[in-house]
């Protein structure tokens, strides 16, 4: 076996080896990584214990300013480090390096410097009210760490998903048992590395690797001593999960799958529309969860949208994450393949036409034993067919013409699913009016994936439970108690 790095657990400040190790594999060639430690049922209990320890003789202790400056502190770490996580997101997932860089790293260290400034600068709320006997009464909130927070991320968006909750919970004064996937174990690890040297007392951070069921997954979320859990993830393992927090009455936080729709109106602005689709479809090749699998265009721009996008789509690089122009790499796994390109097959079985791709890229080289697959765009589905209504999760949009708003709105909202929606249009009140009408937690207009994060984040229906970011982050990560005075 070629000599890889062993990554290991961090619990109560110290690096753990377990005796079952997993392989972390590239998928850009199939080749090994590193090995992984991962987490038996007594290596989570331990990092439990440690974190409800820390939670009680530490870190809820330090004040708002001491907790901001040592966020902060991670953030410079990660900041220090820059090249290491790129490389780190890369390896392990194959995207474009240029997304490593200006996305993932860069969400990474937003997140800890936009949470640490947050709580600082938050305030809270007051309430005048009379009393039966006609004196003055207030009535202020406040927020208190809920204790140890279970955080269980997934591989798509590695590190800007596990800082998405590690950052609040541990402003807010929680300590943090954090579970990566299984597929994309390095940056988690770095994060832990950083998260030492920045100084945070023993046991406040714990990072856990493994997998779900019968494994670290199951056991973390399973946890008595757990307060809470965030999880991002499919809809499935959310309700898996969900079952476990239901013993104990803990709290959650899910974003889930999407099925999400993009609608272009023949009014739209051509170029900003197309090249926006091309994002919202392919951008991390077509896995995130914002992504828009399902696209509908109004009739007259049709089959003009469709040439240019079917061009366009063709045209994408798909290469290694250092290629130049690289647009695309591959899927995260072989396994992951095999759905999306059954998805393929599937869509195919139910009468689409294959506009676009459909299959698997041919290299010549190493990238053959990766996890590639071509950028696809489909058509002629009906809203019923399978490929419709599942995430696929993969880079793949299919294109569907429409005659009316009212249909349009109908169309999208047919979902299972509610977690993003795109509106292409330069009509402003039609944007107001199509937008409101969304049963989806966020709706873009004229853009997609742009993110302030201060706002609500999550979804409605199978895409998720409660809202993170800004001082919503702030809600879900502490317990908010009342204090009323009388005068
Ligand atoms: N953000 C999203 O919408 C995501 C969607 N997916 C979709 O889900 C499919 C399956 O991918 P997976 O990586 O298996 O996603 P997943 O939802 O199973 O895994 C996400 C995280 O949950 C953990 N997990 C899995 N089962 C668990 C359990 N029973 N208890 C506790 N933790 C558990 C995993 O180890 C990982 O850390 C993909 O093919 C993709 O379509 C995957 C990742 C993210
Ligand atoms: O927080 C963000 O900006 C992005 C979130 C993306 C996901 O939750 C996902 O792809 O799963």
């Amino acid at each position: 076996m070629a000599d890889v790095p062993l990554l290991r657990c961090f619990v109560d400040g110290q690096w753990l080896e377990t005796p079952h190790r997993f392989s972390n594999i590239n998928p850009v060639n199939g080749q090994l990584v590193s090995m992984v430690c991962e987490a038996d049922a007594a290596t989570v209990q331990h990092a439990v214990a440690a974190a409800n320890r820390a939670s009680q003789d530490t870190w809820k202790h330090l004040n708002l300013n001491e907790r901001a400056a040592l966020l902060h502190r991670i953030a410079d770490g990660i900041e220090q480090r820059f090249d290491e996580f790129v490389q780190a997101e890369v390896s392990d997932t194959g995207r474009p390096v240029h997304q490593a860089r200006s996305l993932d790293v860069a969400r990474g260290i937003a997140n800890f410097r936009t949470f640490a400034d947050l709580i600082k600068t938050g305030s809270s709320e007051m309430f005048e009210g009379i009393a039966p006997d006609g004196a003055k009464i207030i009535n202020y909130i406040t927020r208190k760490p809920l204790g140890t927070v279970g955080i269980i991320s997934p591989w798509n968006l590695p590190l800007l998903l596990l800082t998405w909750k590690v950052a609040p919970a541990l402003a807010m004064g929680n300590c943090v048992v954090a579970k990566p996937s299984e597929e994309t174990p390095s940056s988690a690890t770095l994060l832990a590395e950083v998260i030492q040297a920045a100084g945070l007392p023993h046991g406040v951070f714990n990072l856990v690797h493994g997998f779900g069921p019968n494994s670290a997954g199951e056991y973390l979320s399973s946890h008595p001593d757990i307060a809470a859990i965030t999880f991002t993830g499919e809809s499935r393992t959310g309700t898996t999960i969900m079952k476990a927090a239901a013993e104990g009455v803990k709290e959650v936080s899910f974003e889930l799958g999407g099925k999400n729709a993009a609608v272009v109106f023949a009014d739209a602005d051509f170029e900003a529309a197309i090249a926006g689709v091309m994002r919202s479809s392919f951008t991390n090749s077509g896995q995130v969860c914002l992504c828009s699998e399902r696209v509908y265009i109004e009739r007259p721009l049709f089959k003009r949208f469709l040439e240019e996008l079917k061009r366009r789509c063709e045209a994408l690089v798909v290469s290694y994450p250092d290629a130049p122009n690289v647009d695309m790499g591959p899927l995260i796994s072989l396994q992951h393949r095999d759905k999306v390109l059954s998805y393929y097959q599937l869509a195919r079985e139910e009468g689409a036409t294959i506009v676009a791709g459909g299959g698997v890229p041919r290299f010549g080289d190493e990238r053959d034993q990766g996890a590639y697959v071509q950028p696809t765009i489909l058509a002629g589905l009906p809203d019923s067919a399978r490929c419709m209504r599942e995430e696929i999760f993969g880079p793949v949009c299919h294109l569907s013409p429409f005659d009316t708003e009212e249909e349009v709105i109908a169309r999208v909202n047919d979902s299972a699913y509610g977690l993003a929606a795109c509106v292409w249009t330069t009509h402003l009140s039609r944007a107001h009016r199509v937008a409101s009408q969304f049963e989806t937690g966020i709706v873009w207009v004229n853009t997609w994936f742009t993110r302030d994060l201060r706002t609500p984040f999550g979804g409605t229906k199978l895409s998720g439970l409660g809202r993170e970011g800004g001082r919503y982050s702030l809600d879900f990560y502490s317990e908010i108690s009342t204090v009323c005075i009388k005068l």
